[in-house]
């Protein structure tokens, strides 16, 4: 008999929530960020191990909601919790327990859904560091598990994966091996040209840029052409301000330009093909607070 069912990861802003579940998964699907508050999305990511499977749901990090998106990114928050069989909360092992985890707390206990904790970053401190970060995390709350992991180095990963497993209730598995994205490739799509659009902006371009993919398309194939297929992809990229249309097109569309390479590559990798890709700079005033438009984006 095999063990299946939903993990949800939470944790404050860059906690390594995103960065776990690719190493748990072992393929790029959350978008990882030197910045809080990227992902904006719940990706979902699914493990297959001997024992059965866990389907990791990423969720964005909490934080005080300052507009629409902001409300909407919490509502996101508790609606997975009480939608899963165990939270994973993440407490980073260098940096020490604040109002921050007990805030999420809260919430992890107001859904009545078991909780364990992974210490994340474990590469970060020392071993002396690490005992007693464990210990301070021990009394923090009663855990039915904690777990250091480092998803850097790799550390403890696989043994994390078994103990999620072991936690699910008895289940056939949930999806058919081999599958490991749950989410339309257009949303995912978007994620890696938003990505590659805040690369060395993110300070001047904080949380204002929003990508909708337009269109996917295959183009038919030549007979006997064995390159991989090529996908024509049209996106907008939504800016707020005119003024950060100019930094993300850059002088004489350099940046653009950048963006755009930086952009394909990533999804040429993740679709296993190859891809032209058309960007489009939009400015759409105040888009954080318009309901329809965040509709469209997927909030
Ligand atoms: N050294 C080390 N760095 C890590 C590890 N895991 C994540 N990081 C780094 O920590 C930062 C945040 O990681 P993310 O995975 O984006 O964190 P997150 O919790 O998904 O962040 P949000 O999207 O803001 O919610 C990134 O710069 C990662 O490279 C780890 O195991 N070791």
């Amino acid at each position: 008999m095999t063990r299946a069912g939903f993990v949800s990861l939470v944790g404050r802003p860059n906690a390594g929530k995103s960065t776990l579940t690719n190493a748990l998964v072992g393929e790029k699907v959350a978008i990882t960020s030197a910045r809080p508050q990227t992902t904006r999305r719940v990706i979902r990511g699914i493990v297959n191990r001997e024992g059965g499977q866990v389907i990791l749901v990423d969720t964005p990090g909490m934080h005080r909601p300052r507009t629409l998106l902001g409300e909407r990114l919490n509502d996101l928050v508790r609606q997975t919790l009480g939608d899963v069989d165990l939270v994973a909360l993440c407490l980073p092992a260098n940096e020490t327990l604040g109002p921050g985890d007990a805030y999420l707390l809260e919430e992890i206990k107001n859904s009545r859904t078991p909780v364990i904790a992974i210490v994340t970053k474990s590469d970060l401190v020392t071993r002396e560091q690490l005992a007693e970060h464990l210990v301070e995390v021990a009394q923090f709350a009663a855990f039915t598990e904690i777990i250091p992991v480092s998803a850097a180095t790799g550390d403890n990963v696989q043994h994390l994966a078994d103990v999620l497993v072991s936690l699910m209730e008895e289940s056939p598995i949930l999806y058919p091996e081999g599958e490991t994205i749950d989410e339309p490739e257009r949303i995912v799509v978007a994620e890696l040209i938003r990505e590659a659009a805040l690369e060395g902006v993110r300070d001047e371009l904080p949380h204002s840029i929003a990508v909708l993919v337009e269109e996917m398309n295959e183009r038919p194939q030549r007979k006997g052409d064995k390159r991989p297929p090529l996908i024509d992809i049209h996106a907008d990229l939504y800016v707020e301000r005119d003024s950060q249309k100019g930094i993300v097109i850059g002088a004489k569309g350099a940046r653009l330009k950048e963006v755009g390479k930086a952009a394909r590559e990533e999804i040429e990798k993740l679709l296993a093909c190859r891809v032209y890709l058309d960007i489009h700079v939009r400015v759409a005033k105040e888009w954080q607070r318009d309901p329809k438009l965040l509709r469209r984006l997927g909030f």
